[in-house]
């Protein structure tokens, strides 16, 4: 993950301080991309210890259209819990727009479904995308989208992503986001019979919090370790029929975790 450590080091030492929405204070830079190619291992960090079961839980739920906790509590995972209201709702979020996009004229467009059915029948598309980034929705949603805008490529039968991020948590959010977008292109891969290509993560407000510089300090003075291997289920091949048993890393032996508060 020499990728990440750049960025993090980048932004330590360069950084403009800035101020932000949640009054805690960064350093930001605008504009960075990261490349990383997923037959060469799975890119999850090593030089702390990320929770797997939260990255996997989410994306599971962004999968099955669902803006509730309800499913992440009953799940153990706890990430979106400062953002949810009495009900545990956050409005229409990620996984809203990526199911059911509601049009003006009342249709609901399915944008991860036809994304799967147009890599299978139409690889050379230039048209792979996804949004989550609904100009009509933002107001309502308890967050605005950050992981807003990805897109599919297909060459020589492999599969690649590149995701556009508009705001970045470089320290807590972003570790989990390359992981997760991973993690969907490795089952998107596989149900579309794909092999995987490379992950391009194209960062906006790349940001360090002013209270996570210590624990950024930390982690670069660590050893990289050999990135793990994802394996799935090989049976599944219907994108939304697969299950948290169905996901496991192998070989993943990362430094100890990193405590730091999260900016609410
Ligand atoms: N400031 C901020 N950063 C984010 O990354 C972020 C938000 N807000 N709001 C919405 C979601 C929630 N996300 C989160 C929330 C918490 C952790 C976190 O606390 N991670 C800990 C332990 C997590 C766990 O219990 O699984 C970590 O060490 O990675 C990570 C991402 C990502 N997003
Ligand atoms: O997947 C995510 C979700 C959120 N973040 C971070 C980026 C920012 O630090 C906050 C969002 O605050 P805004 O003021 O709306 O930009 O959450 C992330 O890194 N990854």
């Amino acid at each position: 993950m020499q990728q990440y450590h750049d960025l993090m080091r980048h932004v330590l030492e360069h950084g403009h301080v800035k101020t932000d929405r949640t009054g805690t204070g960064t350093r930001s830079v605008f504009g960075w991309q990261m490349r990383f190619n997923l037959a060469d291992g799975f890119p999850v960090m090593t030089t702390k210890k990320l929770h797997l079961r939260s990255i996997i839980h989410e994306l599971l739920w962004f999968l099955q259209g669902d803006t509730n906790i309800r499913y992440l509590k009953d799940n153990g995972v706890s990430i979106w819990d400062e953002w949810a209201d009495a009900n545990g709702d956050l409005g229409p979020v990620y996984g809203k727009q990526w199911r059911r996009w509601e049009t003006p004229d009342g249709r609901l467009i399915d944008q991860v479904g036809q994304l799967v059915e147009n890599l299978k029948k139409n690889p050379d598309s230039r048209r792979h995308v996804v949004s989550a980034w609904n100009p009509g929705d933002v107001d309502s949603m308890a967050l605005p989208p950050c992981h807003c805008l990805f897109q599919f490529y297909v060459a020589d039968g492999k599969l690649s992503c590149q995701l556009y991020q508009r705001s970045a948590d470089i320290f807590l959010g972003v570790p989990f986001n390359i992981a997760s977008y991973a993690l969907l292109t490795h089952m998107i891969a596989q149900v579309c019979g794909y092999q995987v290509g490379d992950f391009v993560h194209t960062l906006g407000d790349a940001h360090l919090y002013s209270n996570h510089l210590d624990q950024a300090r930390l982690q670069l003075s660590r050893d990289f370790r050999p990135l793990p291997k994802l394996v799935l289920n090989p049976e599944v091949k219907d994108l939304f029929a697969f299950r948290f048993e169905d996901i496991a890393l192998e070989g993943y032996d990362p430094h100890p975790s990193i405590a730091a508060p999260i900016a609410v």
